[in-house]
């Protein structure tokens, strides 16, 4: 697939593929998701989260096998996209009620520094928005780094590349040309029923349906299970 087709907003490294998965293949997952047992649950102040593949801690993750209806999904993004240098092994599933979201974040360390986020069930917008040091760093500069937005519709598929995955993605060994300025970027969605797609554009969508995402990551380094005695 030729990504740089769908690049969109005023930072580099960012993706929208729309309809990358049909009603049917939607409907299927929101199945999966909700069929789930109550205690995979984990529910946070503002959304609620599922964890499959395992436990990611700062040096790796301890791993678990996803299951088959997540592998289905996960092989398709990678053939698709072509960015992730193993397959998918990590993916938190999160369930927006209208008005709930995640507040502006940089994803930690352990992460290929490639995000692959399904969204399936209400609309949203994603905002980007420059980290304090990139401000800092460019602000001598005539252009100014931009804050931007991306619509996620249900059924799309949204990329982001993230030097910031603290970066020494050298040893990821990926060429220079992809370390992305994303890397520099904090991502969030507003805790709100309406969101303005940005100044210049003013669309706005309210929420009525709750909201699924399936945020899809490989995490290169691997941790045995151990049990203490
Ligand atoms: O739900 C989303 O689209 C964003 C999720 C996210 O940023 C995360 O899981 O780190």
């Amino acid at each position: 697939m030729e990504l740089s087709k769908y690049a969109v907003g005023r930072v580099d490294s960012i993706f929208y593929i729309p309809d990358f998965i049909t009603a049917a293949e939607q409907s299927f997952l929101l199945h999966q998701v909700n069929s789930a047992p109550s205690s995979k649950w984990k529910t946070l102040t503002n959304r609620r989260l599922q964890n499959w593949g395992g436990i990611v801690e700062s040096n790796g993750l301890v791993p678990q096998p996803l299951p088959s209806w997540l592998t289905k999904i996960t092989e398709k993004i990678s053939s698709v996209t072509g960015l992730f240098p193993s397959p998918i092994n990590h993916v938190l599933v999160n369930e927006y009620l209208p008005g709930q979201g995640i507040m502006l974040h940089q994803d930690g360390p352990s992460y290929f520094p490639v995000v692959a986020i399904l969204s399936l069930g209400a609309p949203t917008l994603m905002r980007f928005k420059p980290h304090l040091r990139l401000i800092e760093a460019t602000k001598d500069l005539e252009k100014a780094p931009e804050n931007t937005s991306v619509a996620l519709l249900p059924g799309s598929l949204l990329i982001f590349k993230d030097a910031a995955y603290q970066g020494n993605c050298k040893a990821f060994f990926l060429p220079s040309s992809s370390f992305s300025r994303v890397s520099d970027y904090l991502h969030g969605i507003d805790e709100s029923r309406e969101h303005r797609l940005d100044d210049n554009v003013s669309s706005i969508f309210s929420q009525f349906l709750s909201r699924v995402s399936l945020t899809c990551r490989f995490v290169p380094k691997l941790r045995r299970n151990f049990i203490k005695l």
